[in-house]
């Protein structure tokens, strides 16, 4: 952007203002074939203002500025090709510049500040605990992530939101069959997958223990009511969870 710029500049300031700079910045193209060079300008606006055909145009201009080229600027050469004015960038030079400013911006090279510090909220996976972290979850968190990172880049304040599912009656059911079934030991050694299925076993015996049904929403009250016994088991399911989660989610910055 920075070459365009400067390109449009050289040009304005040879056409006496017939086109502004941000005129010619906007018609400024890529050339279709490399060896074309960089930039290209379409002469083909000028015509009427010059009354010269565009490839006369392009071949005076060419001549113009490829007389104030300089030693160690930016660019190396303007060639005629057709109608248009193209411009070659000394390699040499724009490649030091460039690296210099990378040196110099490091992490911050390439910012931009088209989001003047808003903020932008990002919806990620929103797992819910004592089940297992999906492939779903982990691309909702992967895209999320690199969102995230580009609102950043473009000036933005991203704020990631990850609400965990850690509340609801299942946490009732989770508990009965826990009492039923459980053991401290089961659950520490493989806490996502004993706790499945624990809850699985819960609907598989509700079929024929349909009263189970009833002390699951029973342990959910309980929890709901603050009961210490229920808070314990849920904070202990949750955290289980939850180093589960961070170990899967580590390497994606969460
Ligand atoms: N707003 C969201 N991210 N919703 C997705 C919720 C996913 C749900 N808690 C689950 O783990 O299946």
């Amino acid at each position: 952007m920075k070459y365009v710029k400067m390109y449009s500049e050289l040009l304005a300031a040879e056409i006496d203002g017939l086109l502004t700079c941000n005129e010619i910045e906007r018609l400024i193209e890529k050339p279709k074939f490399l060896h074309q060079g960089d930039l290209a300008f379409p002469c083909f606006q000028l015509v009427k203002t010059m009354r010269k055909p565009p490839a006369d145009i392009a071949k005076d201009l060419s001549s113009r500025l490829q007389s104030q080229v300089e030693v160690d600027g930016s660019f190396n050469r303007f060639e005629a090709v057709g109608g248009y004015l193209n411009a070659f960038l000394n390699k040499a030079n724009v490649t030091k510049e460039l690296l210099n400013e990378i040196r110099q911006k490091k992490n911050h090279y390439g910012d931009l500040d088209l989001g003047e510090s808003q903020t932008v909220t990002i919806d990620l996976s929103s797992p819910n605990i004592a089940k297992p972290f999906s492939m779903g979850h982990l691309r909702s968190t992967v895209i999320g992530n690199s969102l995230s990172l580009i609102y950043e880049k473009c000036g933005y304040k991203p704020v990631k939101i990850n609400h965990l599912g850690d509340w609801g009656t299942q946490f009732g059911k989770l508990i009965t069959a826990y009492k039923l079934w459980g053991t401290e030991e089961n659950v520490k050694a493989e806490p996502i997958q004993e706790l499945l299925a624990l809850y699985i076993k819960f609907h598989e015996a509700v079929e024929s223990q349909p009263q189970l049904e009833q002390e699951g929403r029973d342990w959910f009250r309980r929890l709901e009511n603050g009961d210490a016994e229920a808070l314990e088991l849920w904070k202990w399911f949750k955290d289980e969870s939850l180093k589960e989660f961070k170990k899967d989610l580590r390497p994606y910055g969460n």
